[in-house]
């Protein structure tokens, strides 16, 4: 295997996330290279170290014959010289160091934070397809353990790699023009030892790699855990959870341990091996020094130098560990970063006029894997601008998925999606979606005030009036009012402190605001009590009056009062119509309505 191959191999990864990352570096050219100086000038600084007192030992020792320049200089000036320039030499290489490790530091911490910061708008561009196969935790450990990690790598480790592979080109260099064949002695522990680091360093990655990927796991579990708390304690599922977790955590600590066993493993062998080398440089120098080949202070030169040519290889095991976990976390960075979005504009896409507001659903057809059996399909429905259209029929034929399809958090699998006869394809993602409100079954509540929460979204400067408006619209304004801070009463995360039918309606509030002329209800009366569905119900006609309305619901009651119905079922639309129609046809909206008593499809 060729030594370019093998360096390939060592760490791949490592270079795959460098290239990756690399457009991130450009705009830190000038920092980078400034910081590479001083680096450069501190490995100058380094090398120069031990030459003062190879001047002291040589010339100035007395018994020592001198020549040169130094021959000239009487002992005592040329002592006072070389400890003057000792200091001279440390002082600056200190300042160096510093320069650079805040150099490098800076643009680190600096194109770290903008990947991290892209990444979160990419995590947001993704489809709902990749968030549904992933797990939320997992996304939050690579968004700040894994990022984390790389920069705090980029600083612990990175860094001084560099460094150390500069002292040891520059510390060979020097002790090859000294005395060739005693560098060569010196040196033969090396490949012994680049061999031996190879093979456990590959091991090292392995273990980094396996333990990252547990601590995604990890955090996944006790993200899913905290944001089910409420079921988790109903049900007693503590234990079950909690040993879900012990299993995780016990092989990520299994993992570590054997990280650190590997890792403690090469740098000890490299303790070894140097020792060997430093014991033959002792052994044969002295001889060469007793037989005149070199001074006694080459001799220092070279011990000293060996010492600190070993130090970078035995480092290059310590921050191996270190620049695996590193390439282990940057690989799950760029992997999220090269995801492309299943859902994105088109390239010609442009931006979308005010709609009026009139969709027509062609020959529509649906499939989450793509090439399996759709979910629907041959679905086609007009709603004409400013009227209602439910769509109601049993669970799972695809009402939520029909209703997602017109946000275009989909894309359809054959058919197409018109709004005032334009292909939602051809229009950017964000007008398009700006003059669509969604109130979900689930409404996002952020932590913070009642008002903040029904301001998310509106997309402009609102004054008080307008959000106590919205509210009021929404039903919501008397028992906003009736919170203890009434539009300022902080909303705890998820809306735990508010009822379903409250939080409902802030999300009502929250489309009223928006004015969007399109609004999408996805089941928002269910779960409610009587009270809570009529206000919401309400609300919902009242928002409704003179925009575009789909109504995903199995209460048919409310369907009953929409312009028009459509029933999903046996994979298309089963039945269409006004709701009166639909009665009259006595199909399957009319015998659920018939069974739902007051209205509730109980069947559906
Ligand atoms: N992300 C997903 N990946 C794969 N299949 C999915 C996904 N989301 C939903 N499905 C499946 O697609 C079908 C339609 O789901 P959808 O939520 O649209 O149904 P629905 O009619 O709204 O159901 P419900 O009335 O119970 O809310 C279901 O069979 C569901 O299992």
């Amino acid at each position: 295997m060729s030594r370019k191959d093998r360096l390939a191999e060592t760490l791949p990864s490592l270079r795959r996330v460098l290239a990756r990352l690399r457009p991130y570096l450009r705009p830190h050219r000038a920092m980078l290279g400034g910081s590479l100086l001083a680096l450069l000038a501190a490995t100058a600084m380094k090398l120069l170290e031990p030459w003062p007192l190879k001047f002291v030992i040589d010339r100035v020792v007395p018994g020592v014959a001198a020549d040169g320049a130094a021959a000239a200089m009487d002992p005592m000036t040329l002592l006072t010289l070389c400890s003057l320039s000792l200091v001279a030499i440390i002082g600056l290489r200190a300042v160096f160091e510093y320069l650079s490790t805040i150099g490098f530091a800076l643009v680190g911490n600096r194109v770290l934070t903008a990947v991290r910061g892209d990444l979160f708008r990419h995590l947001q561009s993704l489809s709902l397809g990749f968030h549904a196969r992933r797990r939320a935790g997992d996304l939050t450990m690579r968004l700040i353990g894994d990022v984390g990690m790389l920069k705090e790598t980029a600083v612990t480790a990175a860094l001084p790699l560099a460094a150390n592979v500069l002292i040891f080109v520059g510390m060979i260099g020097v002790m090859m023009w000294l005395d060739w064949r005693l560098a060569l002695l010196a040196l033969s522990p090396l490949p012994l030892l680049w061999l031996l680091s190879q093979r456990l360093t590959r091991r090292i990655r392995d273990v980094s790699r396996k333990q990252r990927k547990r601590q995604g796991e990890l955090a996944a579990t006790s993200a899913e855990t905290m944001s089910g708390i409420r079921s988790i304690q109903a049900l007693g599922l503590e234990e079950t959870t909690a040993g879900a977790f012990a299993g995780s955590n016990a092989k990520d600590m299994r993992e570590g341990v054997k990280g650190k066993r590997l890792s403690a493993g090469l740098e000890r062998s490299v303790d070894l091996l140097a020792g060997l080398g430093l014991a033959l440089v002792l052994w044969f120098g002295a001889l060469q020094v007793m037989r005149g080949r070199i001074t006694p202070g080459d001799l220092l030169v070279f011990l000293t130098y060996l010492k600190h040519t070993f130090r970078p290889v035995r480092d290059y095991a310590k921050f191996t560990a270190r620049l695996a976990k590193a390439a282990a976390a940057g690989e799950r960075v760029v992997s999220i970063l090269d995801e492309a979005p299943a859902v994105a504009d088109a390239p010609d896409a442009v931006t979308a006029p005010p709609f009026t507001g009139r969709i027509q659903i062609e020959d529509l057809a649906f499939s989450y894997d793509g090439e399996g059996a759709p979910t629907f399909s041959e679905v086609d429905v007009t709603v004409p601008a400013g009227t209602s259209l439910a769509i109601t029929g049993p669970s799972g034929v695809g009402k939520s998925t029909l209703a997602s399809l017109v946000l275009r958090l989909h894309d359809p699998s054959g058919g197409r999606i018109l709004i005032d006869g334009q292909d939602i394809r051809g229009v950017t993602l964000r007008s398009l979606r700006a003059q669509i409100s969604l109130v979900p079954q689930e409404p996002l509540m952020i932590h913070g005030t009642i008002a903040e929460n029904i301001t998310l979204g509106a997309g402009r400067t609102v004054t008080q009036a307008q959000i106590e408006d919205a509210a009021r619209l929404a039903n919501a304004h008397d028992f906003i009012l009736a919170q203890p801070e009434g539009y300022d009463t902080t909303v705890a995360e998820r809306g735990a402190t508010l009822s379903a039918g409250q939080r409902q309606r802030i999300a009502i509030a929250r489309a009223a605001l928006r004015a969007s002329p399109i609004l999408i209800f996805d089941e928002p009366t269910v779960g409610l009590d009587r009270a809570s569905e009529a206000a919401v119900t309400e609300a919902i006609w009242y928002l409704a009056r003179d925009r575009t309305t789909l109504i995903v619901t199995h209460d048919l009651s409310l369907a009953a009062r929409a312009d028009r119905v459509i029933v999903l079922g046996g994979g298309t639309i089963a039945e269409a119509g006004s709701p009166d129609e639909l009665m009259r046809q006595g199909g399957l909206f009319a015998s659920l309505r018939a069974q739902g008593g007051a209205g509730r499809a109980v069947a559906c």
